[in-house]
């Protein structure tokens, strides 16, 4: 009897309208919990402006394609200096000012110094990269072993391979100066090679070269915020590569093989460079030296050095770029050009190249490289810091686990750079002296910030100064002319991946070297 009574009860229960009840009172129950946890932990505070979002979608409608720094300069002309997008559940800010920038990422740095692990970087096979590590203590142990080697005492020790480098540029140049593209990529790949494993690219070693064009040739364009829905959707990550429409699976495949291929290369270059002194084996000594286990010290190598090389010699990397936006401006620019020809005439007189004991005085060439740093800001985003902690930053809330993207669009904002499309090195001098007074070093911006600051910045540096002064100092750079002899006008396309990078359908002509006023042809030091 007991038993019919209490079925009854249960099937009485479970109706329909008391089924419909109960859920309504569990979703009730989730919003009041949910509402009240997120009070608590934003204290009230609201979250920084932004376009609309939408219900389920969030801001991934607002999300701009391309070019994504201009449309955000102009949300944040409406919207103001800290905007926020939330991308299907991720919190997303832009900053859009130099003192938002500094503020949150260089002085807010313990929080603000990590990396988003999405799934697009186990697909890529990029979480060895340590550029792409979240804070913590290995991605501090991969920054130590990078830092030893290219902190600005260390960097010295690079300089021969990077002169080396830059001769070896020019000589290419002289020969077949309409591959500009092709040696423009050889120096800072012959640089790079030469100061971390040993190696010697002699001539055109294209097979290496191939392993590292393999490995890097489609991050621009991969690693793109938004390109892929499983960026969005992580759950997508986990769809087989044979099921229909997997694309993103099929390619990882192949993203990651090319990376591992690299790391291997590195690590066989190394073996074989048998202990010459180079950066990867000063390494192996470190790590034995501080006795790390064997399978650790190796895995940290391989991963140090082929992020070294992906960022100094990727076609779609800084160097890269900015190298060829200098060829751009040059052409654009003769007076600019003739300006610092006649600086190094000067300095550095007609019958040797110049070296890295004359960046002091030249102060206009070096000027002129800040300038070629603002003018085509090549990663206009920057890359995005991860916050760890809730905070609240200019009475806004921001949430842990907040993708921060400064937009170093500021380069072209007229209130900050006068006449901000115009190629102007003077902007940065004063009284003949390298001044930022009155116009901020692009450094400052263009290198990142707070713990993640670029740490290859100082052999960049001098990368870039050794390749242009020499460039300067043998050629003219003019725009290509028909065969009538007319001035063809460069039309400089863009091609956007997560950095800009020149397109380069723009070749260039030189002329003779300009050091023709007595003593030894320059060209003797070219290789
Ligand atoms: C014009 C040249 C270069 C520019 C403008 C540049 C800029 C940048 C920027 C913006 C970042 C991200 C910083 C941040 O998250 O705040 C970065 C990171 C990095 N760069 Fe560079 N870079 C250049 C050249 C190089 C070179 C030549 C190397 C290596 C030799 C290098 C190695 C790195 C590494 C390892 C990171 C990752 C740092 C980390 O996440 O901890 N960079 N760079």
């Amino acid at each position: 009897m007991e038993t019919v009574d209490s079925a009854r009860l249960a099937s009485n229960l479970l109706t329909l309208p008391t089924l419909l009840g109960v859920s309504l009172c569990a979703l009730v129950f989730a919003i009041i919990r949910s509402y009240v946890s997120w009070n608590a932990r934003s204290r009230g505070l609201p979250l920084p402006p932004g376009p609309r979002p939408l219900p389920l979608v969030g801001s991934l409608l607002n999300w701009p394609k391309s070019p994504q720094w201009v449309a955000f300069r102009d949300m944040c002309a409406k919207y103001g200096d800290v905007l926020y997008f939330d991308l299907l559940g991720t919190p997303t800010i832009i900053l859009g000012s130099p003192s938002a920038m500094l503020e949150l990422l260089d002085k807010r740095a313990a929080n603000t110094s990590s990396r988003s692990t999405g799934p697009m970087l186990l697909l890529t096979g990029m979480e060895t990269n340590f550029g792409s590590m979240p804070y913590g203590s290995c991605w501090r142990l991969h920054k130590r072993v990078f830092w030893q080697e290219f902190h600005p005492g260390a960097v010295r020790l690079h300089l021969p391979a990077q002169r080396k480098a830059s001769r070896m540029f020019l000589g290419k140049l002289l020969k077949s100066p309409s591959k500009l593209r092709k040696h423009v990529r050889f120096t800072f790949f012959a640089a790079i090679l030469k100061a971390i494993l040993g190696v010697d690219v002699a001539g055109d070693d294209e097979a290496l070269l191939d392993v590292v064009e393999a490995a890097l040739e489609w991050r621009g364009e991969a690693l793109l915020p938004g390109k892929y829905l499983v960026s969005a959707i992580p759950i997508l990550q986990y769809v087989p590569p044979w099921f229909p429409g997997a694309t993103v699976q099929r390619l990882s495949v192949y993203w990651r093989s090319t990376v591992a291929r690299l790391k291997e290369e590195c690590h066989r270059c190394v073996e074989k460079s048998n202990g010459e002194d180079c950066a990867g084996s000063r390494m192996i000594a470190r790590m034995e030296a501080e006795k790390r286990p064997a399978e650790l010290a190796e895995e940290v190598i391989k991963n140090v050095l082929h992020t070294a090389i992906e960022a100094g010699s990727d076609t779609a990397s800084q160097m890269f770029s900015t190298l060829q936006s200098f060829f751009l401006a040059m052409s654009l620019y003769p007076e600019v050009q003739r300006r610092a020809q006649a600086e190094l005439e000067a300095v550095v007189g007609t019958t040797r190249l110049p070296d890295f004991d004359d960046i002091g005085s030249l102060v206009y060439v070096s000027a002129l490289i800040r300038e070629v740093l603002r003018w085509h800001n090549v990663a206009p985003l920057g890359a995005p810091h991860m916050t760890v902690e809730d905070a609240e930053f200019r009475g806004y809330f921001i949430p842990a686990g907040t993708n921060v993207f400064p937009n170093v669009a500021c380069m072209h904002d007229p209130d900050i750079y006068a006449d901000p499309d115009v190629f102007r090195p003077e902007r940065f001098i004063h009284d003949g002296k390298l001044d930022f007074s009155t116009a901020p070093d692009p450094a400052m911006f263009i290198f990142g910030f707070g713990r993640r600051i670029c740490p290859g910045r100082y052999f960049a540096e001098n990368g870039l100064f050794i390749n242009v002064a020499a460039v300067l100092h043998v050629f003219d750079i003019t725009p290509p002319v028909d065969e009538n002899g007319r001035v063809i006008k460069i039309e400089p396309q863009l091609t956007y991946g997560s950095i800009w990078c020149l397109s380069c359908g723009l070749s260039l002509y030189y002329q003779a070297p300009i050091g023709t006023s007595g003593g030894a042809d320059p060209r003797s030091a070219i290789v």
